[in-house]
C-alpha cells in the first residue's frame, strides 16, 4: 500500500523511531490502545482503531517537524526541544542581523510556529551535563572557556558557554548571548561523544548522563548541569485536529498514572480511619465503604508504587488489617 498517500485526514503523530524513548513509547500506544502495525523498514504505520498515522522520526528531528506544523503531535526528549528552541534562536538571530531580515514579511507567513508541551511521560529522565576528565583540573564550566567541547548539543553548549564568557566579561545583557561568537569551540560530534576527551578532539564535553556509568567508564566527572530532562508529549501550535489530541493526551495520561500508582485496599476500625485516611488520602480522597462488622470500615485508595512499602508500615502500626495492593491496569480521569 501507498501510505503516503493514505494520510489525508489522519492526525500526524512522530515517535522515536530508535533508541533509548523507542520502547517506553511503543508501551505507552499500546496502553493506549493505539492499534497499528509497523511494516519493515517504513517509517509511517496507519492506526487502525483512530484517525491517526504514526511516523518514524530520530527523537532529535521531532521538535522540527512538530515546531514547523508538518506533525501534529509528537514524544521526545526535553533536552530534543530545548537544543531545537537554541538553534531557531541562533538562526533568527543571524536572520536579523544580515539582509535577508524582513520584519513585515516575517509576520505576513503567520502561521503559528513552536511546539508546546502537552505532558511529561515519566521515563526516559536523564541529565544533559558538562562534563571533564576526573583527573584533570577543569572543576567548573568557566574552566573549559576557550578549550574544545565535543557534543551533539550544539546550540544549548553554545547558549552555556555564551552565558560563561558574557559573566566573566561582566556583561549582563542577556541578548548578547544568541549568535555571540564563542572563544570557546564547540565541536559537533554524533554519538560516543565520551569517548572525544580521551582521543584528544576535546577538552571537556556536553552529554547526557543517566546512570553515569558511560560517564565513569570513559574516566570522565560531571561539572555542571545543562538541563534536566524526561521524554514529554509536544503538539503543534495548531494541530489539524484538536479534538483527537485531547483524547490521545486524556489515554497517555491514564497509561501514566496507571503505571506510577497502585490500589491500596484495607480495613480499619473506624476510631481509626483518620490516622489511616493521612497515611493513604488517596489521589484526590480515599473511598471509604461501611463492612458487616460492627466498628470496622474498608478503605481503598491509590498510592504511588514507590512509596507503597512504608505506606503498608504505618497503616499495620495505625491497627489497618487484610491490607491488600492492587495493580492498576488503567485510568481516566477528567
Ligand atoms: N541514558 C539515557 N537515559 C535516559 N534517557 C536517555 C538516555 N540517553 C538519551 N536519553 C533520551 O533519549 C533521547 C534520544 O537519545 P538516543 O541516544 O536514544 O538518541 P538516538 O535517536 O538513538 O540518536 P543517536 O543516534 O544520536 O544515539 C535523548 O535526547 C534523551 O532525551
Ligand atoms: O549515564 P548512562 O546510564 O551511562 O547513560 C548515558 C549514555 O546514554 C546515552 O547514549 P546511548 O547509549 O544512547 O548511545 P549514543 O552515545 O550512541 O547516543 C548518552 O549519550 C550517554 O552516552
Amino acid at each position: 500500500m501507498d501510505l503516503v498517500n493514505h494520510l489525508e485526514g489522519r492526525l500526524l503523530f512522530a515517535v522515536p523511531k530508535k533508541g533509548r524513548l523507542l520502547q517506553a513509547s511503543l508501551n505507552l500506544l499500546e496502553g493506549a490502545d493505539i492499534q497499528f502495525k509497523r511494516e519493515n523498514r517504513l517509517d509511517i504505520a496507519l492506526v487502525k482503531n483512530l484517525p491517526i498515522a504514526l511516523v518514524f522520526l530520530p527523537a532529535a528531528d521531532i521538535p522540527t517537524f512538530v515546531g514547523e506544523g508538518r506533525v501534529d503531535l509528537g514524544i521526545t526528549g526535553y533536552d530534543q526541544v530545548q537544543e531545537h528552541d537554541a538553534g531557531v534562536r541562533a538562526l533568527a538571530r543571524v536572520r536579523r542581523m544580515s539582509n535577508e531580515w524582513d520584519p513585515a514579511r516575517a509576520a505576513a507567513s503567520a502561521k503559528p510556529q513552536g511546539c508546546e508541551t502537552v505532558m511529561d511521560l515519566g521515563f526516559g529522565s536523564c541529565r544533559l551535563q558538562v562534563q571533564a576528565p576526573a583527573k584533570g583540573d577543569y572543576a567548573e564550566g568557566k574552566d573549559l572557556i576557550g578549550k574544545n567541547i565535543g557534543t551533539s548539543f550544539v546550540h544549548l553548549a553554545h547558549e552555556y558557554f555564551a552565558r560563561l564568557e558574557l559573566e566573566q566579561e561582566g556583561v549582563t545583557d542577556p541578548a548578547r548571548v544568541e549568535g555571540r561568537k564563542l572563544r570557546t569551540k564547540i565541536i559537533e560530534l554524533s554519538g560516543s561523544v565520551e569517548a572525544a576527551c580521551a582521543l584528544g578532539v576535546a577538552d571537556g564535553i556536553v552529554d547526557l548522563v543517566e546512570s553515569g556509568e558511560t560517564m565513569k567508564a570513559a574516566g570522565l566527572k560531571a561539572i555542571d548541569t545543562v538541563v534536566e530532562t524526561s521524554a514529554i508529549l509536544i503538539k503543534s501550535k495548531a494541530p489539524s485536529n484538536p479534538g483527537l489530541v485531547e483524547l490521545i493526551a486524556s489515554r497517555l495520561r491514564g497509561v501514566i498514572t496507571a503505571q506510577r500508582y497502585v490500589l491500596c485496599q484495607y480495613n480499619v476500625p473506624r476510631a481509626k480511619l483518620a490516622e489511616a485516611t493521612k497515611v493513604t488520602p488517596g489521589k484526590r480522597a480515599a473511598t471509604v465503604t461501611s463492612l458487616d462488622e460492627e466498628g470496622w470500615v474498608a478503605v481503598s485508595a491509590m498510592v504511588e508504587k514507590k512509596r507503597i512499602a512504608p505506606v503498608m508500615d504505618e497503616l499495620v502500626n495505625v491497627g489497618a488489617e487484610d491490607i491488600l495492593v492492587l495493580d492498576i491496569h488503567n485510568t481516566r480521569s477528567s
